[in-house]
Order: C-alpha cells, then sequence, then structure tokens
C-alpha cells in the first residue's frame, strides 16, 4: 500500500492493543526550538520509523498528532506537553480531550499521583475522557504506586514514562527493568516498557522482563542527542 493509499479500516480498542502487543513503538518528538520541530518533519519521521517496523508511534503536541495520524496506517499515542516541571504531560482533561480530538488513537497522560493543575483526580480525568473518546489511555507512571493508583483510576496501559523523572525513583541509565519487574508482577494492565531503552538489547530484556510492549524515543528519532553521544565517545569532556 502506498504513502497515498491509506487503510481506513476503524481502530477499535482490540484492534490497537493486538497492534501494540509484543512490538515496538517508537516515539517521534522534537523539542521547542529544535530545527526538527515541525508537524510535517514529524510525519516523515514517523513514515520512516514505520517503514522500519514500528508497530505504533508516539507523538507530542495537536498539529504533530494530525499530521502523523493522516501520514501513517499504525495506531499513534498521542500526548501534549504544556510546561517542563511538575505535572506537563498531558496535564489536564482539557489537554486530554484536544489530544483525541487530534485523532490520537491512545491518549497518553500523566498517571502519577501528583496534584493535576485543573484539580481533578485521575479518576475523574479518565471517566470524563471516556465521555468524548474512544481512545485508549495510558498512564505514564513513575513508580508502582502509580501504576497501582492508575490502574484504579481506569485507564487501559501503564506506562514506565515517568521513572526516575517524579523523585520516587533513581534515574537509571537504562530502563527501569526493576520497576517494570514490580509493574508486572503487581499489576493486571498491559505494561509498556518507556524512558532510556538506548539499546536493542535493552529493548529485548524489556520484553524478557515481562513488558506488554517497549516505547523508544531518544535513541531511534533524536539525532542531536545520538550526536553528542558520539561527540563525547570521539572527545570526551575533561
Ligand atoms: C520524561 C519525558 O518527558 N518523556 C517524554 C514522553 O513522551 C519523551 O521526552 C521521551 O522521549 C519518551 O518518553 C521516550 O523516552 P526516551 O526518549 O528515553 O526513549
Amino acid at each position: 500500500m502506498s504513502a497515498e493509499q491509506h487503510d481506513r479500516t476503524p481502530w477499535t480498542r482490540e484492534r490497537v492493543l493486538d497492534a501494540m502487543r509484543g512490538r515496538l513503538t517508537v516515539s517521534c518528538q522534537a523539542y521547542p526550538g529544535e530545527p526538527l520541530r515541525d508537524p510535517r518533519t514529524t510525519a516523515q519521521m514517523a513514515r520512516a520509523v514505520v517503514a522500519g517496523g514500528a508497530a505504533a508511534v508516539r507523538v507530542q503536541g495537536l498539529d504533530d498528532v494530525a499530521a502523523v495520524v493522516a501520514a501513517v496506517d499504525v495506531p499513534v499515542v498521542g500526548l501534549w506537553k504544556d510546561g517542563d516541571g511538575g505535572v506537563f504531560i498531558t496535564p489536564t482533561l482539557r489537554h486530554a480531550v484536544a489530544v483525541a480530538d487530534a485523532g490520537a488513537h491512545v491518549v497518553a497522560l500523566d498517571g502519577t499521583r501528583r496534584p493535576r493543575p485543573d484539580g481533578l483526580t485521575l479518576a475523574e480525568t479518565v471517566a470524563r475522557l471516556r465521555e468524548t473518546t474512544d481512545a485508549l489511555v495510558m498512564a505514564d507512571c513513575g513508580s508502582l504506586d502509580d501504576a497501582l493508583a492508575a490502574q484504579d483510576a481506569g485507564v487501559d496501559l501503564l506506562g514506565t514514562t515517568l521513572s526516575g523523572y517524579t523523585g520516587e525513583r533513581p534515574r537509571t541509565d537504562g530502563p527501569d527493568l526493576a520497576l517494570v519487574d514490580e509493574m508486572v508482577a503487581g499489576c493486571t494492565l498491559p505494561v509498556v516498557v518507556e524512558g532510556r531503552v538506548h539499546t536493542p538489547a535493552q529493548a529485548a530484556e524489556a520484553m524478557a522482563h515481562g513488558a506488554f510492549a517497549v516505547c523508544v524515543g531518544t535513541a531511534i528519532t533524536h539525532p542531536t542527542t545520538l550526536t553528542s553521544w558520539f561527540v563525547d565517545a570521539v572527545a570526551p569532556p575533561v
């Protein structure tokens, strides 16, 4: 099927989960002020990773989500980052509804136990989001306690996305496999291993620890960081 001939089979919840199960999701994000920060570029990047076998893509920003949904025939995990401290990944119900309205098949949101800027609980956010969309909900968690609370709040997928970024757990060099073990043992929902998966071996290890899926961002789609790894290897900082 060419890029112009899209498969219009609806992405039911079951079909989204089937597509992601046991496979790689790739996060395609550029950060504010960066050269690749453009929805058209994100869509091209998404097509490139799908050509490489990505089963789903994760995309930040409403324009990027809409552009990528139009460009690829895989599920799109959408989020809206607002701010850069505290609760910033799809922080409020308004953000979550907007991400779903942009076409995301999965809405990723902050799944921590921290107070949300709009004063709603995560459970209230999920319940009200479900009144407007059939999109799945992925909770980006930073600890087992986050994951257990998010599961009780009614989300569909649990991510390790925020491990090492909320102060509850150390920022491990690679994925937080100890947290993966805790979540796989302690939760019934699917666990997406995301965050600092930097090599294929680490991705395989995450799957061996019981991941439902693995999501890789930086190591595939962030050339500035990748370049810095090589720069430091060639001429180590003194
Ligand atoms: C903590 C946070 O803001 N994580 C963000 C969530 O969308 C992204 O900046 C990450 O790139 C993404 O989670 C994938 O992780 P990694 O780039 O380490 O493979």
